[in-house]
């Protein structure tokens, strides 16, 4: 019998021979017992926000498994199993895309994945709704992904409420210029979400430290030039762009862009990130798939050879 004590109290008792995975958690009593393939596990889902997050990994030793999702592909009850999925499969925070109709900094896997989702009729209320049902059972933190218009559209107070209602811990706004983010910041704080900024290869070091200094939950060093998708490498400037992050902050650093295989994810790693982000390689083995149950199948093999790729 093995007992860890993992984040917000979450006790879990491992019986190998039972098969069993039994989490309890002294603070919230939702309990929901669920079948996981192989295991049974009662678990009480209590999550901590990003930063917590990380602080426990560090404490630990471990680097963050941080999957991306689009919400709605291929379509929204699959995103629903998916988010459980990652979660049971040890994903650390997961972000989840809601779809957008100009994804600018998107490549052609996750445009697609958005086109997908709103042809589908996805829009914010119906993520919203299907959250709320969700993140209750998770027990990691949802970091949710927009574009800047849909939250302009709603207004930045309505928009930080109504998701935070949801339980979800962050948010990251990929086209928003920091001098924008002052509205968005002072929102976010007060409704006790983590607001994750990015940096990339091309940020000169001053805007970098102004970026770092504000950035809430984890940074986001963006590993390469141009757009979202898979690549064959890794750039190796990411090592030297992490350490000139974490000489400027001690805030965690996570790296996202092109990162679609185990070794990519040993790599960064063993560079010194804190955390590692995989989107497109994700997003197609679930959207692309012949139907949703193979492309959960397929996201669960995928998902656990990336994550044992990690320390
Ligand atoms: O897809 P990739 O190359 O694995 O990169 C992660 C990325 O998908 C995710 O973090 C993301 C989705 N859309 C974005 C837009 C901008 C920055 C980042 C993103």
């Amino acid at each position: 019998m093995a007992l860890a004590l993992k984040s917000s109290c979450l006790l879990q008792l491992k019986k190998p021979e039972a098969g069993f995975n039994v989490c309890f958690s002294s603070k919230k009593a939702i309990i929901s017992v669920k079948r996981y393939t192989p295991v049974a596990a009662i678990r009480i889902m209590d999550a901590v926000g990003l930063s917590a997050t990380f602080t426990r990994l560090k404490k630990e030793g471990k680097v963050a498994f941080i999957p991306y999702i689009t919400a709605g592909d291929p379509d929204l009850s699959t995103t629903a199993e998916a988010l459980k999925l990652l979660d049971s499969c040890g994903s650390d925070i997961i972000e989840l895309g809601i779809p957008y109709s100009d994804p600018l900094a998107d490549g052609p896997v996750i445009q697609a994945a958005a086109t997908r989702s709103l042809a589908k009729g996805t829009n914010f209320n119906v993520i919203i709704d299907m959250l709320k049902e969700v993140v209750p059972q998770l027990s990691c933190p949802i970091a949710l992904f927009t574009y800047y218009n849909p939250i302009l559209k709603r207004g930045t107070e309505k928009f930080m409420s109504t998701i935070r209602d949801t339980g979800v811990h962050g948010l990251v706004v990929p086209d928003v210029p920091l001098e924008e983010t002052e509205t968005l910041r002072t929102e976010a704080k007060k409704h006790g979400i983590e607001l994750v900024l990015l940096t990339t290869p091309t940020t000169p070091p001053d805007r970098m430290k102004a970026i770092v200094d504000v950035a809430e939950g984890f940074v986001y060093l963006v590993s390469s030039v141009g757009v979202t998708g898979a690549r064959a490498s890794v750039s190796g400037s990411v090592q030297s762009l992490l350490q000139e992050i974490k000489e400027a902050t001690t805030k965690p650093v996570a790296v996202g862009f092109g990162i679609s295989k185990p070794e990519h994810v040993k790599q960064v790693a063993g560079w010194g990130a804190d955390g590692v982000i995989v989107g497109s390689a994700i997003v197609k083995v679930l959207g692309e798939a012949k139907s949703p149950q193979e492309g959960l199948k397929e996201l669960e093999v995928l998902t656990r050879s990336l994550k044992a790729a990690l320390p």
